[in-house]
Protein backbone atom coordinates (compact mmCIF):
# COMPACT_ATOMS: atom_id res chain seq x y z
CA UNK A 1 0.00 0.00 0.00
CA UNK A 2 1.16 3.69 -0.81
CA UNK A 3 1.36 6.24 1.58
CA UNK A 4 -0.89 8.01 -0.60
CA UNK A 5 -3.52 5.46 0.14
CA UNK A 6 -2.62 4.99 3.53
CA UNK A 7 -3.63 8.99 3.69
CA UNK A 8 -6.69 8.71 1.39
CA UNK A 9 -8.81 5.82 1.16
CA UNK A 10 -9.35 5.08 -2.71
CA UNK A 11 -13.13 5.29 -2.69
CA UNK A 12 -13.31 8.53 -1.21
CA UNK A 13 -10.85 9.99 -3.96
CA UNK A 14 -12.66 8.39 -6.57
CA UNK A 15 -16.36 10.03 -4.85
CA UNK A 16 -13.99 13.81 -4.66
CA UNK A 17 -13.15 13.02 -8.07
CA UNK A 18 -16.43 12.31 -9.71
CA UNK A 19 -17.68 15.27 -7.40
CA UNK A 20 -21.72 13.84 -6.97
CA UNK A 21 -22.71 16.85 -4.96
CA UNK A 22 -21.86 19.52 -7.64
CA UNK A 23 -23.96 17.73 -10.46
CA UNK A 24 -27.11 19.65 -8.96
CA UNK A 25 -25.25 22.84 -10.23
CA UNK A 26 -26.18 21.43 -13.79
CA UNK A 27 -29.51 20.76 -13.29
CA UNK A 28 -30.77 23.79 -11.53
CA UNK A 29 -30.54 26.13 -14.60
CA UNK A 30 -32.42 23.57 -16.74
CA UNK A 31 -35.13 23.45 -13.28
CA UNK A 32 -35.61 27.27 -13.00
CA UNK A 33 -36.17 28.05 -16.64
CA UNK A 34 -38.56 25.29 -17.10
CA UNK A 35 -40.63 26.28 -14.30
CA UNK A 36 -40.59 29.74 -15.52
CA UNK A 37 -41.83 28.67 -18.68
CA UNK A 38 -44.55 26.60 -17.54
CA UNK A 39 -45.24 29.68 -14.91
CA UNK A 40 -46.06 32.02 -17.63
CA UNK A 41 -47.14 29.38 -20.37
CA UNK A 42 -48.50 26.46 -18.79
CA UNK A 43 -46.40 24.55 -21.25
CA UNK A 44 -43.90 21.82 -20.45
CA UNK A 45 -42.78 18.92 -22.12
CA UNK A 46 -41.24 15.98 -19.94
CA UNK A 47 -39.20 14.85 -22.35
CA UNK A 48 -37.61 17.84 -23.51
CA UNK A 49 -36.87 18.19 -19.69
CA UNK A 50 -35.50 15.10 -18.99
CA UNK A 51 -33.64 14.96 -21.79
CA UNK A 52 -31.78 18.69 -21.23
CA UNK A 53 -31.05 17.52 -17.61
CA UNK A 54 -28.95 14.63 -18.87
CA UNK A 55 -27.28 16.17 -21.34
CA UNK A 56 -26.83 19.03 -19.13
CA UNK A 57 -24.76 16.13 -16.69
CA UNK A 58 -22.97 14.99 -19.25
CA UNK A 59 -21.54 18.49 -20.19
CA UNK A 60 -20.70 19.11 -16.98
CA UNK A 61 -18.34 15.99 -16.43
CA UNK A 62 -16.83 17.04 -19.83
CA UNK A 63 -15.96 20.38 -18.22
CA UNK A 64 -14.87 18.31 -15.20
CA UNK A 65 -13.03 15.72 -16.52
CA UNK A 66 -11.08 18.17 -18.93
CA UNK A 67 -10.44 20.32 -16.44
CA UNK A 68 -8.02 17.65 -14.43
CA UNK A 69 -7.05 16.96 -18.71
CA UNK A 70 -6.16 20.56 -19.15
CA UNK A 71 -4.67 21.14 -14.72
CA UNK A 72 -2.87 18.57 -15.50
CA UNK A 73 -0.46 20.35 -18.08
CA UNK A 74 0.26 23.54 -15.81
CA UNK A 75 1.36 21.30 -12.63
CA UNK A 76 -1.47 22.99 -10.86
CA UNK A 77 -3.07 19.67 -9.40
CA UNK A 78 0.09 18.09 -8.34
CA UNK A 79 -0.98 17.82 -4.81
CA UNK A 80 -4.64 17.05 -6.26
CA UNK A 81 -4.75 13.06 -5.10
CA UNK A 82 -8.55 13.61 -6.67
CA UNK A 83 -7.05 14.24 -9.78
CA UNK A 84 -8.70 11.87 -12.71
CA UNK A 85 -5.57 11.91 -13.96
CA UNK A 86 -3.44 11.77 -11.10
CA UNK A 87 -5.39 8.84 -9.74
CA UNK A 88 -5.77 6.69 -12.94
CA UNK A 89 -2.13 7.97 -14.21
CA UNK A 90 -4.14 7.55 -18.12
CA UNK A 91 -4.51 11.28 -19.28
CA UNK A 92 -5.26 10.21 -23.02
CA UNK A 93 -7.75 7.55 -21.45
CA UNK A 94 -9.36 10.68 -19.36
CA UNK A 95 -9.53 13.36 -22.03
CA UNK A 96 -11.16 10.90 -24.62
CA UNK A 97 -13.54 9.86 -21.53
CA UNK A 98 -14.61 13.34 -21.03
CA UNK A 99 -15.19 14.54 -24.96
CA UNK A 100 -17.80 11.21 -24.94
CA UNK A 101 -19.19 12.90 -22.54
CA UNK A 102 -19.27 15.75 -24.22
CA UNK A 103 -20.63 14.29 -27.56
CA UNK A 104 -22.99 12.79 -26.05
CA UNK A 105 -24.65 15.91 -23.97
CA UNK A 106 -24.57 17.11 -27.17
CA UNK A 107 -26.78 14.61 -29.08
CA UNK A 108 -29.08 14.96 -26.36
CA UNK A 109 -29.58 18.77 -27.06
CA UNK A 110 -29.44 17.98 -30.67
CA UNK A 111 -32.42 15.74 -30.19
CA UNK A 112 -34.42 18.61 -28.29
CA UNK A 113 -33.06 21.29 -31.51
CA UNK A 114 -34.85 18.38 -33.70
CA UNK A 115 -37.67 18.03 -32.24
CA UNK A 116 -38.09 21.54 -31.90
CA UNK A 117 -37.11 22.12 -35.70
CA UNK A 118 -35.35 24.98 -34.01
CA UNK A 119 -31.10 25.31 -33.87
CA UNK A 120 -31.36 28.00 -31.45
CA UNK A 121 -30.98 25.92 -28.39
CA UNK A 122 -27.94 24.24 -29.64
CA UNK A 123 -26.03 27.29 -30.34
CA UNK A 124 -26.72 28.43 -26.69
CA UNK A 125 -25.74 25.68 -25.36
CA UNK A 126 -22.39 25.58 -27.50
CA UNK A 127 -21.76 29.04 -26.54
CA UNK A 128 -21.96 27.88 -22.78
CA UNK A 129 -19.25 24.99 -23.80
CA UNK A 130 -17.18 27.97 -25.33
CA UNK A 131 -17.15 29.61 -22.04
CA UNK A 132 -16.60 26.29 -20.40
CA UNK A 133 -13.39 25.69 -22.59
CA UNK A 134 -12.12 29.39 -22.41
CA UNK A 135 -12.13 28.44 -18.65
CA UNK A 136 -9.49 25.90 -18.26
CA UNK A 137 -8.01 25.24 -21.99
CA UNK A 138 -5.37 26.61 -23.99
CA UNK A 139 -4.70 28.86 -25.05
CA UNK A 140 -7.28 31.43 -23.16
CA UNK A 141 -7.13 29.37 -19.38
CA UNK A 142 -9.38 32.40 -18.30
CA UNK A 143 -10.03 31.03 -15.11
CA UNK A 144 -5.79 31.05 -14.21
CA UNK A 145 -7.10 35.21 -14.56
CA UNK A 146 -9.90 35.53 -12.09
CA UNK A 147 -11.81 35.47 -14.86
CA UNK A 148 -13.93 32.43 -14.36
CA UNK A 149 -16.89 33.67 -12.22
CA UNK A 150 -17.92 36.29 -15.35
CA UNK A 151 -17.89 33.10 -17.38
CA UNK A 152 -19.72 30.29 -15.37
CA UNK A 153 -22.45 33.65 -14.41
CA UNK A 154 -22.87 33.53 -18.17
CA UNK A 155 -22.81 29.84 -18.52
CA UNK A 156 -25.09 28.93 -15.94
CA UNK A 157 -27.36 31.76 -15.58
CA UNK A 158 -28.95 33.88 -18.99
CA UNK A 159 -27.49 31.24 -20.95
CA UNK A 160 -28.21 28.03 -19.57
CA UNK A 161 -31.77 29.44 -18.51
CA UNK A 162 -32.87 30.66 -20.86
CA UNK A 163 -32.17 27.79 -23.08
CA UNK A 164 -33.95 25.67 -20.97
CA UNK A 165 -36.97 28.59 -21.09
CA UNK A 166 -36.40 28.32 -25.24
CA UNK A 167 -36.63 25.05 -25.04
CA UNK A 168 -40.07 24.51 -23.82
CA UNK A 169 -42.03 27.32 -25.35
CA UNK A 170 -39.02 28.94 -28.83
CA UNK A 171 -39.74 32.34 -26.89
CA UNK A 172 -38.00 34.30 -24.58
CA UNK A 173 -38.77 35.87 -21.31
CA UNK A 174 -37.39 38.71 -19.17
CA UNK A 175 -38.46 36.84 -15.93
CA UNK A 176 -36.53 33.76 -16.93
CA UNK A 177 -33.54 36.13 -17.22
CA UNK A 178 -34.13 38.25 -14.43
CA UNK A 179 -34.42 34.35 -12.42
CA UNK A 180 -30.81 33.43 -14.64
CA UNK A 181 -29.40 36.55 -12.10
CA UNK A 182 -29.86 34.69 -8.95
CA UNK A 183 -28.77 31.27 -10.41
CA UNK A 184 -25.98 32.72 -11.97
CA UNK A 185 -24.88 34.71 -8.55
CA UNK A 186 -25.07 31.27 -6.89
CA UNK A 187 -23.24 29.19 -9.38
CA UNK A 188 -20.22 31.70 -9.37
CA UNK A 189 -20.50 31.86 -5.72
CA UNK A 190 -19.40 27.60 -5.59
CA UNK A 191 -16.88 28.38 -7.85
CA UNK A 192 -15.87 31.41 -5.56
CA UNK A 193 -15.32 29.60 -2.61
CA UNK A 194 -13.54 26.85 -4.66
CA UNK A 195 -10.39 28.90 -4.68
CA UNK A 196 -10.11 29.53 -0.32
CA UNK A 197 -7.93 26.35 0.30
CA UNK A 198 -6.18 26.84 -3.00
CA UNK A 199 -4.23 29.62 -2.81
CA UNK A 200 -0.87 28.66 -2.51
CA UNK A 201 -0.75 25.87 -5.25
CA UNK A 202 -2.43 29.37 -7.19
CA UNK A 203 0.22 31.00 -6.64
CA UNK A 204 2.75 28.34 -7.26
CA UNK A 205 1.45 27.71 -10.54
CA UNK A 206 0.57 31.16 -11.50
CA UNK A 207 -2.94 31.27 -11.14
CA UNK A 208 -4.31 34.66 -10.71
CA UNK A 209 -7.95 33.56 -9.17
CA UNK A 210 -9.73 36.55 -7.33
CA UNK A 211 -9.04 34.75 -3.90
CA UNK A 212 -5.37 35.46 -4.51
CA UNK A 213 -6.05 39.00 -5.90
CA UNK A 214 -8.03 39.77 -3.02
CA UNK A 215 -6.51 38.12 -0.42
CA UNK A 216 -8.57 35.42 1.81
CA UNK A 217 -10.14 38.22 3.97
CA UNK A 218 -11.07 41.23 1.28
CA UNK A 219 -12.23 37.81 -0.46
CA UNK A 220 -14.51 36.48 2.83
CA UNK A 221 -16.73 40.19 2.76
CA UNK A 222 -17.14 40.17 -1.08
CA UNK A 223 -18.45 36.61 -0.59
CA UNK A 224 -20.82 37.81 1.73
CA UNK A 225 -22.25 40.48 -0.10
CA UNK A 226 -22.78 38.31 -2.94
CA UNK A 227 -24.51 35.87 -1.22
CA UNK A 228 -26.68 38.40 0.77
CA UNK A 229 -27.71 39.99 -2.48
CA UNK A 230 -29.69 37.38 -3.74
CA UNK A 231 -32.10 37.79 -1.12
CA UNK A 232 -33.10 41.44 -1.55
CA UNK A 233 -33.02 41.16 -5.28
CA UNK A 234 -35.76 38.62 -5.04
CA UNK A 235 -37.94 40.26 -2.67
CA UNK A 236 -37.78 43.41 -5.16
CA UNK A 237 -38.59 41.43 -7.96
CA UNK A 238 -41.91 39.94 -5.64
CA UNK A 239 -42.48 43.85 -5.17
CA UNK A 240 -42.37 44.66 -8.13
CA UNK A 241 -44.47 41.83 -9.47
CA UNK A 242 -41.99 39.83 -11.37
CA UNK A 243 -41.83 37.13 -9.27
CA UNK A 244 -44.83 35.09 -7.31
CA UNK A 245 -44.63 35.99 -3.78
CA UNK A 246 -43.83 31.95 -3.48
CA UNK A 247 -40.47 32.44 -5.13
CA UNK A 248 -39.71 33.77 -1.73
CA UNK A 249 -39.34 30.14 -0.35
CA UNK A 250 -35.89 30.86 -2.00
CA UNK A 251 -35.47 32.39 1.12
CA UNK A 252 -35.30 29.22 3.32
CA UNK A 253 -32.19 29.06 2.17
CA UNK A 254 -30.90 31.52 4.45
CA UNK A 255 -29.39 29.09 7.10
CA UNK A 256 -27.18 27.65 4.50
CA UNK A 257 -26.20 31.36 3.44
CA UNK A 258 -25.66 32.46 7.20
CA UNK A 259 -23.53 29.07 7.72
CA UNK A 260 -20.99 29.72 4.55
CA UNK A 261 -20.26 33.32 5.29
CA UNK A 262 -19.98 32.63 8.92
CA UNK A 263 -17.76 29.81 8.16
CA UNK A 264 -15.95 31.09 5.31
CA UNK A 265 -15.38 34.71 7.76
CA UNK A 266 -13.99 32.39 10.76
CA UNK A 267 -11.64 30.62 8.73
CA UNK A 268 -10.87 32.34 5.46
CA UNK A 269 -6.85 32.19 5.60
CA UNK A 270 -6.94 28.36 7.53
CA UNK A 271 -6.99 26.06 4.24
CA UNK A 272 -7.94 22.97 5.93
CA UNK A 273 -10.93 24.31 7.71
CA UNK A 274 -12.19 26.75 4.70
CA UNK A 275 -11.70 23.48 2.57
CA UNK A 276 -15.24 22.34 2.60
CA UNK A 277 -16.84 25.95 2.11
CA UNK A 278 -17.62 24.69 -1.67
CA UNK A 279 -20.21 21.79 0.00
CA UNK A 280 -21.81 24.67 2.07
CA UNK A 281 -21.86 27.07 -1.09
CA UNK A 282 -23.55 24.08 -2.98
CA UNK A 283 -26.23 23.87 -0.45
CA UNK A 284 -27.06 27.43 -0.61
CA UNK A 285 -27.14 26.94 -4.84
CA UNK A 286 -29.41 24.04 -4.02
CA UNK A 287 -32.28 25.47 -1.73
CA UNK A 288 -32.11 28.99 -3.12
CA UNK A 289 -32.08 27.56 -6.98
CA UNK A 290 -35.07 24.32 -5.88
CA UNK A 291 -37.23 26.69 -3.86
CA UNK A 292 -37.12 29.11 -6.54
CA UNK A 293 -38.33 27.13 -8.93
CA UNK A 294 -40.70 25.53 -6.89
CA UNK A 295 -42.12 29.47 -6.29
CA UNK A 296 -42.87 29.61 -9.63
CA UNK A 297 -44.62 26.34 -10.06
CA UNK A 298 -47.02 26.82 -7.26
C1 LIG B 1 -14.57 22.94 -13.78
C2 LIG B 1 -15.04 24.06 -12.96
C3 LIG B 1 -14.40 24.42 -11.86
C4 LIG B 1 -13.18 23.76 -11.37
O1 LIG B 1 -12.16 24.72 -11.33
P1 LIG B 1 -10.72 24.48 -10.67
O2 LIG B 1 -9.73 24.21 -11.73
O3 LIG B 1 -10.43 25.60 -9.76
O4 LIG B 1 -11.05 23.20 -9.85
P2 LIG B 1 -10.17 22.11 -9.20
O5 LIG B 1 -9.59 22.73 -8.01
O6 LIG B 1 -11.16 21.02 -8.88
O7 LIG B 1 -9.15 21.66 -10.19
C5 LIG B 1 -16.27 24.82 -13.35
C6 LIG B 1 -16.01 25.85 -14.41
C7 LIG B 1 -17.26 26.50 -14.89
C8 LIG B 1 -17.04 27.27 -16.18
C9 LIG B 1 -16.57 28.66 -15.91
C10 LIG B 1 -18.29 27.29 -17.03
C11 LIG B 1 -18.74 25.92 -17.46
C12 LIG B 1 -19.86 25.96 -18.42
C13 LIG B 1 -20.51 24.60 -18.58
C14 LIG B 1 -19.76 23.74 -19.56
C15 LIG B 1 -21.92 24.88 -19.04
C16 LIG B 1 -22.87 23.80 -18.69
C17 LIG B 1 -24.21 24.20 -19.21
C18 LIG B 1 -25.26 23.22 -18.84
C19 LIG B 1 -25.94 23.60 -17.56
C20 LIG B 1 -26.25 23.13 -19.92
O1 LIG C 1 -14.71 21.15 -8.76
C1 LIG C 1 -15.06 22.31 -8.60
O2 LIG C 1 -14.47 23.06 -7.82
C2 LIG C 1 -16.22 22.80 -9.36
C3 LIG C 1 -16.78 22.00 -10.32
C4 LIG C 1 -17.87 22.43 -11.07
O3 LIG C 1 -18.38 21.69 -11.93
C5 LIG C 1 -18.41 23.74 -10.85
C6 LIG C 1 -19.49 24.19 -11.59
C7 LIG C 1 -19.99 25.44 -11.37
C8 LIG C 1 -19.45 26.26 -10.39
C9 LIG C 1 -18.38 25.83 -9.65
C10 LIG C 1 -17.85 24.56 -9.88
C11 LIG C 1 -16.73 24.10 -9.12
O4 LIG C 1 -16.22 24.83 -8.24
Amino acid sequence: MTTKQILYPKGKLWMAAIKPPMYSVAIMPIWVGTTVAFAETKIFNGAIFSTFIAAAILILAWENISNDVFDSETGIDKNKHHSLVNLTGKKLAVFWLGNLCLILGLLGILAIAIWQQDLTVIWLILLCCGLGYMYQGPPFRLGYQGLGEILCFFAFGPLAVSAAYYSQTQTWSTTSLLASVIVGIVTSLILFCSHFHQVNDDIAAGKRSPIVRLGTDKGSQLLTWFTASIYPLSLILVLWGVFPAWTLLSWLSLPSAFKLCRHVQQNHNQPDKVSNCKFIAVAVHFWSCLLLGVGFVL
